[in-house]
């Protein structure tokens, strides 16, 4: 029996060859006529079997492997294309509505034209759906749809085709998740929801309840959130929330705080964001990491009070919390929309499912690194199963936008504002003179795998917690969440984070040259 393709350390395939290798071309790999064959032919016995055998289960379990990652990314690729799907749906009926209202109008138009021979053309503003005659403004704006003129009027109007564009990204077969459209009307190309758009929260109803998470061991936290609860339960009139390691703190101080609610269990706090309308956060950044750790689906919007050092997710000043949250409580409130990552570990020796059920979410970012091991880390980076790089160094970071400015930055990954979708990869000092972080786009799947023949296991950790061994063989497979973390901004977006790279980092902080010297003649 020809053996299978096997490399010294066990390993199937060459990156590259892994790489032309999708979800369903794994299967390709299965050696299924080897397995069948050793399955009849009685084993003899002999250590040479032996070895073949275990070879080739080896074989199989990595095809096993292959197919539950391209399960992992199947999974995360259609809720992605879910979402999008909804929010162009709301899009077409929005411009429906709007068109509907202008044709309307349009007949209305028609009818004075009779009595009027210059015909007048009619734009259709599509921001707000209302119709209006173009000649009475300067110029057509870019959100505005040209209606179609009158046939054989001297107007000035051409009709534009309407075309349509789609993208699909590589790495999978099924490609009917990967279309997506582009344009619509009339050739005025718009993509379906530009996320770095600055995005308002209006209440429909005044929010009833509000969870209160604080930094440990605090005196100065503990304060303020005794206080905090007061004055909403009494002045506004909410449901207060707490972990229940401070609800047990809040009556040792006084009983009068019986009133206030927790959560018992797991499964309770799985169901907190059916409850809460508001998070408010008292703490640094850590904090706010760790209000977002505790919503593995959809997150309520997070007010983060900065009571911290660094404070760069935090920018609501504890001092003046009545007015913030007066305001906040009325809205309508700017938001950053945070994007998050969801990983999974996938280990070498699992059958055919993920080692965890669940994934684990990260608003900064997962690191592979070498821990505590003095060996190079040796990790093989696959983008939708191409093959990207291998990293050499201590290792990777695979972050957000949001945590661009976290650990990737220390690394010397670019900063990049919130609102961008996008997932940097930040090599932790590679042991080559020419890596340069990435950016990647957000609907990518990225798969770090610890070859076979490693020195040394990896780990990787999420937001600076829960650390996990990574065997060689194991791998970690992340995509961008379904589930964004929405906080509360100060001013806006762009305004907030300028602020922080300003006060918080120093950014580009530089003496400015003096007005006296030499000067260009
Ligand atoms: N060399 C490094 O810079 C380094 C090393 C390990 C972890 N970290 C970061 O620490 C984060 C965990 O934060 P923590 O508060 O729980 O741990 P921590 O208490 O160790 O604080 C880490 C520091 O990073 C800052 N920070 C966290 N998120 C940030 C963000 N998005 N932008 C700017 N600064 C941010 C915090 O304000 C704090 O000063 C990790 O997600 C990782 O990004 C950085
Ligand atoms: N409610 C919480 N329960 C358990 N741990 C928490 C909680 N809130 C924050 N932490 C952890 O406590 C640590 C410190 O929190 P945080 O970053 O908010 O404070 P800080 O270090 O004073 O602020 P900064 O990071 O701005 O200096 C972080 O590692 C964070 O994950």
């Amino acid at each position: 029996m020809a053996p299978s393709k096997l490399n010294s350390s066990g390993n199937t395939s060459m990156p590259c060859s892994q790489a032309e290798n999708g979800f369903v071309n794994s299967f390709s790999l299965f050696p299924e006529k080897v397995v069948q064959e050793l399955l009849q032919s009685p084993v003899q016995g002999s250590d040479d079997h032996l070895i073949e055998f275990s070879e080739a289960l080896r074989t199989v379990a990595k095809a096993l492997r292959l197919v539950a990652e391209g399960k992992a990314s199947a999974q995360a690729e259609a809720a992605e294309w879910k979402r999008k799907y909804e929010l162009e749906r709301d899009r077409n009926l929005k411009f429906e509505h709007a068109e509907k209202s202008c044709i309307e109008h349009q007949a209305e138009h028609e009818d004075v034209r009779t009595n009027n021979p210059a015909k007048q053309p009619v734009l259709c503003n599509e921001a707000n759906g209302q119709s209006e005659k173009c000649c009475s403004r300067n110029g057509i704006c870019s959100h505005e749809v040209l209606r179609d003129g009158t046939p054989g009027s001297d107007s000035k109007m051409v009709k534009k085709a309407s075309f349509k564009l789609s993208w699909f990204s590589k790495g999978d077969q099924s490609d009917q998740y990967k279309h997506d459209i582009v344009s619509f009307e009339r050739g005025n190309i718009t993509t379906a929801e530009r996320s770095s758009k600055q995005i308002s929260l209006k209440w429909e109803s005044c929010p009833q309840t509000v969870l209160i998470l604080t930094k440990p061991n605090s005196v100065s936290v503990q304060i303020l959130c005794a206080e905090m609860i007061r004055w909403l339960s009494q002045q506004k009139n909410l449901h207060i929330y707490v972990e229940p390691h401070v609800r047990v703190e809040l009556l040792t101080e006084s009983s009068h705080f019986n009133f206030v609610e927790t959560w018992n269990d797991d499964k309770e706090l799985l169901r907190l964001h059916t409850k809460v309308d508001l998070v408010v956060t008292l703490g640094g950044d850590g904090t706010v990491l760790w209000a977002a750790s505790m919503f593995k689906g959809p997150v309520p919007p997070i007010v983060p009070f900065s009571l911290g050092s660094l404070g760069f997710m935090t920018p609501f000043y504890s001092e003046q919390y009545k007015e913030c949250l007066e305001s906040i409580l009325k809205g309508p409130i700017s938001i950053t929309l945070r994007h998050r990552l969801q990983c999974h570990v996938i280990r070498d020796a699992a059958k055919n499912e993920y080692e965890t059920e669940e994934p684990i979410l990260v608003l900064n970012e997962v690191t592979i690194d070498r821990g505590i091991s003095s060996f190079l880390t040796n990790l093989e980076c696959y983008c939708d199963n191409s093959f990207v790089t291998c990293v050499q160094g201590d290792g990777l970071i695979l972050s957000t936008t949001s945590g661009s400015t976290a650990y990737s930055l220390a690394a010397g990954g670019s900063m990049v504002h919130p609102q961008v979708p996008g997932i940097l990869f930040t090599p932790i000092c590679p042991h080559s003179l020419s890596f340069r972080p990435l950016i990647f786009p957000e609907h990518v799947t990225l798969r770090v795998q610890v070859p076979f023949n490693s020195r040394s296991p990896a780990w990787a950790s999420f937001d600076g917690k829960d650390r996990k061994q990574l065997a060689p063989g194991d791998a970690l497979v992340c995509s961008m969440a379904p589930w964004p973390v929405p906080t509360a901004c100060l001013d806006d977006s762009t305004n907030d984070f300028l602020r922080s790279i300003h006060e918080g980092l120093h950014w580009n902080l530089r003496k400015t040259q003096s007005f006296d010297g030499p000067r260009e003649t």
